[in-house]
């Protein structure tokens, strides 16, 4: 397992040429872009938690059956300092690092107060977000990171505090159809309140067609949700939009802001000062788009920790929401590399197994229902909203399949209605060996999977003009424990699971977390392929990188979890 989670990755800074087997559709032209941990060890320092890691970008560019492959470590102020310093001087998820060992007793005092409201790192090394023309590599921290897609260059360091008052902020944004992004955050103890707060990030600054302008600068505070506690509120790593509503799950996987103003002091990493509390309840926000407020009655379930919305949309007066559902925190327990490099198969056990859980929350609940009664009556589910005094509503989930995560859908039903969830099948042990198509109205599923092969996150890229929703291909990048197989891109028939192509690549590749697909712009339109359809004649909106999500059953820009309109 230290092949896969404990080396260091050696960067591909030019573009190298991977060796296609197969045959890649004509109109996939553009570029895959992901994120993710690549360098677990500074000097003689070493990171304690695989999501400490130096963030690698890398991408597989496909252009006229072809594939380049390139990989670049983030330039972030964190990289800099510890290349510098030659050992880790920036605190990370799991890792509490010491700057200046050297420093008087009087500079070292001054240090431990400046850490009470940290620095937060801008190692972004779990996603990449899409905002107006600009793209940024994400992490939980209030920094952002933008970079240059084509060349994999760091760019502008961005504060998200200089814009909006929080002071984390997801990984995991979501997008409308004109591209305008919808983000949560945390803000700790600002002015004696902690509070959720939902952001809205425009595609293109107000009042100006022109390009260059920063978006983030034109943010607004779209609702802000108070904490149930000052000093501890909920740790979450998504959200989910349907149609006209947002859910926030206020989980009992909590962040102890009293132990993180003292984890410096006390030697101890951020990571340690996440509690789950299983006495809690799961409380069930629902944020109405139009009002901007949140649903009043207060729906609840049992506790339970998630990482991964799949989807939400609205079916007769309900909201339906569908989650990657643990029953503990020992995800996160389990990527700390001591425990992935030495008896990996032993140690590296989930006391529980990720359970794809669907929700329906009814959104008009009836003053006069009687306690007990089920107040869901779509017929599409089994999972129930029980009403009980007070306004109070618990939820009971229906658990669609067992063992999946990094969970994506074909974008264009983000919001609505859908049928298919792709996902890394993950069963006790926490790294995926198989790919999974899940049919969540037939309850079947497709399968991919090779000897010593390790997927990353599954992406759906749909045919221009598709008109199913499994119309297109998965993209996923396959590294192996075998030193005679080189790493791949794998392209999947999204309908059959079929393999239509791999591009195979010498290099020392790492395994990812999560990233986006950008198609060339104007490519159909300067190459006429593929031959064009009537329905493509009459469509008069660009493609590429300025329209995410069009409609037409298609989706030009394949990004996150959830989320059309906003
Ligand atoms: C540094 C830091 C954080 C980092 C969290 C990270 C890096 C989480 C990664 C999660 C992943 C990769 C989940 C995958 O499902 C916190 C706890 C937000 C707050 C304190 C500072
Ligand atoms: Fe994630």
């Amino acid at each position: 397992m230290e092949i896969i989670f404990g080396r260091n990755k050696k960067e591909q800074l030019e573009p190298l040429r991977a060796t296609v087997t197969g045959s890649i559709p004509a109109w996939l032209q553009g570029t895959l872009l992901r994120n993710g941990p690549g360098m677990h060890t500074v000097g003689d320092s070493k990171y304690n938690h695989w999501f400490d890691g130096l963030a690698l970008l890398h991408s597989f560019s496909i252009r006229d059956g072809e594939v380049f492959y390139r990989s670049k470590y983030l330039q972030s102020d964190t990289y800099n300092a510890n290349i510098e310093a030659n050992r880790i001087v920036v605190s990370e998820f799991g890792t509490m690092a010491y700057p200046d060992p050297c420093k008087n007793i009087f500079s070292k005092a001054f240090s431990y107060l400046s850490h009470t409201i940290p620095d937060f790192t801008d190692n972004c090394l779990i996603n990449i977000m899409k905002c107006g023309e600009d793209f940024y590599a994400t992490t939980e921290t209030n920094y952002i990171r933008k970079i240059d897609p084509q060349t994999l260059e760091t760019l502008e360091k961005v504060d998200y505090r200089k814009y909006v008052a929080v002071n984390l902020a997801t990984s995991h944004p979501h997008y409308d159809e004109a591209g305008n992004v919808l983000n949560m955050g945390t803000s700790i103890a600002d002015k004696g309140r902690t509070k959720y707060v939902m952001f809205k990030i425009p595609a293109t600054a107000p009042g100006s067609k022109k390009k260059g302008k920063n978006p983030l600068k034109h943010s607004e505070v779209f609702c802000s949700i108070p904490s149930r506690s000052l000093l501890s509120p909920s740790y979450y790593h998504s959200f989910g939009v349907t149609e006209n509503y947002v859910v926030f799950l206020e989980q009992p996987f909590k962040l102890d802001i009293l132990k993180m103003a003292t984890a410096y002091m006390r030697g101890v990493s951020w990571a340690s000062c996440m509690t789950f509390c299983k006495e809690d309840k799961t409380y069930i926000h629902i944020i109405d788009q139009k009002t901007r407020k949140p649903v009043p009655t207060k729906f609840y379930t049992d506790p339970m920790v998630v990482f991964h919305h799949v989807n939400a949309y609205e079916e007769d007066g309900c909201v339906l929401f569908d989650v990657i559902a643990y029953e503990d925190n020992s995800l996160y327990q389990l990527f700390y590399l001591a425990n992935l490099n030495k008896d990996f198969e032993e140690k590296s056990r989930l006391t529980s197994v990720p359970t794809l859980r669907r929700f329906a929350v009814p959104l008009h609940v009836d003053k006069d229902a009687e306690v007990g009664s089920n107040l869901v009556k779509v017929s599409s589910t089994t999972a129930t909203a029980l009403k009980e005094k007070d306004d109070h509503v618990y939820c009971q989930p229906e658990v669609l399949y067992e063992g999946l995560e990094l969970p994506r859908i074909n974008y264009a039903h983000n919001g609505k209605p859908y049928r298919y969830i792709f996902a890394a099948e993950v069963q006790w042990s926490p790294v995926p060996t198989k790919i999974l198509k899940y049919d969540v109205l037939t309850k079947s599923s497709l399968k991919w999977s090779e000897e010593s092969c390790w997927p990353a996150e599954p992406l759906f890229v749909p045919t221009p003009g598709a008109k199913d929703e499994d119309d297109g291909v998965i993209l996923s990048a396959i590294i192996s424990t075998d030193p005679q197989k080189l790493p791949f891109l794998l392209i999947l028939d999204a309908k059959s699971f079929t393999e239509l192509a791999r591009a195979s690549v010498d290099v020392d590749m790492h395994l990812d977390l999560h990233g986006l697909f950008i198609p060339d712009a104007g490519w159909n339109a300067v190459k006429q392929t593929p031959a064009k359809t009537q329905e493509d004649e009459n469509s008069d909106h660009p493609t590429g990188l300025t329209a995410p999500g069009l409609g037409h059953g298609e989706n030009d820009f394949t990004a996150g979890h959830g989320g059309k309109s906003l």
